[in-house]
């Protein structure tokens, strides 16, 4: 441990638990560990067994007044949203009786097409926003719509809030069965220029614009050039869909006839880079699988949408074998649940489908998943380098976890230790449990605990800015 060289202050200092996870290790679990925040909200130092007293004196903090975890409660990560729309939130729950072609047409455009009405987007960007971090989400990856001020007002909301985003304009200039939503391609790529500007100009520290061409049947081979050419030119992150369902995949072919698959698409038009995340890839083959290894692109897996609209099941045994980044993503509305905790769930439960399948297919366990949620989350947005752990050097996006609220979904037994204790959390907990949010080192959200059963959410963003 190095001396504090005195220009470092530590903000916040917990004792107790934690659950992460690390390059060689899908779960690490540190007991009687010490870590310390400092004021950029980075993680100074993490100490296991420390002698608290010179901990403290080297980082001159009071040791009386760091924060002790219970005995139910740990630290973890926070989560990583790698897909999900924003934009699509108010009918989260309903709609998920079609095919992803007819339901795009039968649902999803109508709604988005809304967008252009301000008070509209204010009203869902805002619960969609809380109702993510409530659930522990303190990085989304978001899509919004192709309304360049609403989805700057998604951004706003985002930092207003706390939470760490990327926030994508959608653009696409093809759509026969709801013309009215669509752009020409030199509106699109104008928009797309102002949403990158004005966005970057608000020097919001933990908010910034992904290039967001919806997916190859939307849009023209020139619009995915030009998107291409704009991201390349300004060093920026892609997101976009690939490989969802069987008919979307003909449907490519039969547009893209001088593309060898949906992949050679995107990596034509210049839009697979190591910033690139794809939505789905249910039913991507490996020779594509290879050419997203070599590109250093991402998938987002995005199991509750794959299975509510039977577009597929993403094999993602097969893709970590390929060696290709991979997070989870609860894609609202195809998936019909905000919360990360739920696409872990139903991410084991795919993955035990394909054992049930193929007895040789072997199931993902619960400390893959785990990873899947946060670290990998973080490499799928290759943000890694900032966030996914618990390393010095790295923002502190962290959720304090008490398993035992009062009124809480987990009960405990005796001789439970903590890889029990977060096996339960992650298969039967819920935002109940999540009492702190932290995102780079500043609490975000605390929710109060009252007896009879009675939660209050306090947001204390406001109040810290
Ligand atoms: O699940 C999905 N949701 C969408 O909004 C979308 N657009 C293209 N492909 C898509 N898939
Ligand atoms: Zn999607």
């Amino acid at each position: 441990m190095s001396l504090n060289d005195a220009t470092t202050r530590i903000e916040h200092v917990f004792s107790g638990t934690f659950a992460h996870s690390t390059q060689s290790a899908a779960l690490e679990i540190l007991e009687n560990c010490v870590l310390g925040v400092d004021d950029e909200g980075k993680i100074a130092f993490i100490e296991k067994d420390p002698d608290v007293d010179s901990l403290s004196k080297i980082w001159g903090f009071d040791a009386s007044e760091r924060i002790k975890l219970g005995q139910y409660e740990f630290l973890m990560p926070g989560m990583v949203d790698t897909h999900i729309h924003a934009s699509q939130y108010s009918y989260t729950g309903t709609a998920l009786d079609l095919p992803l072609l007819d339901w795009l047409n039968t649902y999803t455009f109508p709604v988005e097409a809304q967008y252009k009405d301000l008070d509209f987007a204010n009203n869902v960007y805002t619960k969609v926003v809380r109702r993510t971090l409530k659930n522990g989400t303190t990085t989304a990856c978001y899509f919004a719509t192709i309304h360049t001020d609403a989805s700057l007002l998604l951004g706003e909301l985002a930092d207003k809030f706390g939470q760490r985003a990327l926030v994508g304009k959608v653009c696409m200039d093809c759509n026969s069965a709801v013309p009215q939503y669509k752009e020409s391609p030199d509106q699109c790529k104008a928009e797309t220029d102002r949403f990158i500007i004005e966005l970057l100009k608000k020097e919001y520290s933990n908010v910034k614009p992904v290039v967001t061409p919806r997916f190859a049947p939307s849009c023209s081979a020139s619009l995915l050039s030009e998107l291409g050419e704009i991201a390349n030119n300004n060093k920026l992150h892609i997101q976009s869909h690939i490989s969802e369902n069987k008919q979307e995949v003909d449907l490519v072919k039969t547009l893209f006839q001088d593309c060898k698959s949906y992949t050679d698409v995107y990596l034509k038009h210049n839009l697979l880079t190591n910033k690139t995340v794809m939505a789905h890839g249910c039913h991507l083959t490996d020779e594509e699988l290879k050419i997203f290894h070599e590109r250093g692109s991402a998938i987002a897996h995005c199991p509750n949408s794959n299975i509510s609209i039977c577009s597929g099941m993403l094999n993602v045994r097969n893709v970590l074998n390929h060696k290709v980044k991979l997070g989870l993503g609860t894609d609202v509305a195809g998936g019909y649940s905000p919360s990360i905790l739920d696409a872990i769930r139903r991410a084991l439960d795919t993955s035990k489908a394909l054992t049930i399948q193929d007895p040789e297919h072997q199931t993902l366990t619960f400390e893959e998943v785990f990873r899947l949620a946060t670290l990998g989350g973080s490499e799928a947005l290759s943000l890694d380098d900032q966030i996914g752990n618990f390393v010095v050097g790295k923002d502190f996006d962290a959720l304090r976890v008490n398993v035992c609220v009062p009124g809480g979904p987990i009960d405990l037994f005796p001789g439970e230790g903590p890889k029990a204790v977060l096996e339960k959390f992650l298969n039967l907990g819920d935002d109940r449990n999540i009492t702190e949010v932290y995102v780079a080192g500043r609490r975000v959200l605390v929710t109060e605990h009252h007896w009879p059963p009675f939660t209050s959410i306090v947001w204390t963003q406001n109040q810290c800015k």
